[in-house]
């Protein structure tokens, strides 16, 4: 079954193109610091391969920068539903997850194996990816972002907490 939404114009054409797909996707936002660079290429590369565009919010660089000026850009991007996923990298994951989760409309789960990641979108709709480079391999990173994409929200009982998250006073 195809699930992706048909808010977006290209739905009909990529579902003809592609066949039945559990996701079609189409943009995503991603975003690091210096400790993330070389696996946000690794990503970026595989993300293209698979036809998605990536827009790529984070430093390109291995100097020392500070994450929140390429975290905001992401979590804009999906707070405002301008992509539909953003992958985060940093050296320990958790300033990034702060700082995104920040944002009214953001999901974002720091994940570091495959088994997480899966729950992150099965019971949190998580919509965006936290990754801890310092503490993955690049195989580990690559096998999370498939799983995440690839991964469906299972509603439900969890319907219900989600909701609640943002139920803040
Ligand atoms: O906490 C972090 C942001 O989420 C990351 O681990 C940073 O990459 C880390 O704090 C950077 O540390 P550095 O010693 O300045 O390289």
């Amino acid at each position: 079954m195809c699930v992706f939404s048909h808010r977006f114009m290209l739905y009909p054409y990529l579902c003809s193109k592609y066949g039945p797909l559990n996701r079609i996707l189409v943009k995503i936002a991603i975003g690091n610091d210096h400790a993330g660079t070389a696996y946000k290429f690794a990503v970026k590369s595989l993300l293209e391969s698979e036809g998605i565009e990536v827009i790529n919010h984070g430093t390109d660089d291995t100097s020392s920068v500070d994450y929140p000026d390429f975290v905001h850009p992401v979590a804009k991007a999906v707070d405002t539903d301008q992509v539909q996923f953003g992958i985060l990298i940093c050296g320990s994951g958790n300033g990034v997850a702060m700082t995104a989760n920040k944002y009214t409309n953001v999901r974002a789960g720091l994940c570091w194996i495959k088994e997480i990641t899966a729950l992150s979108r099965q019971h949190n709709n998580a919509n965006i990816l936290c990754i801890p480079a310092r503490y993955t391999s690049e195989a580990q990173v690559l096998e999370m972002v498939k799983t995440f994409i690839d991964t469906e929200f299972e509603g439900g009982r969890h319907q219900n907490r989600v909701t609640k998250i943002s139920q803040c006073s």
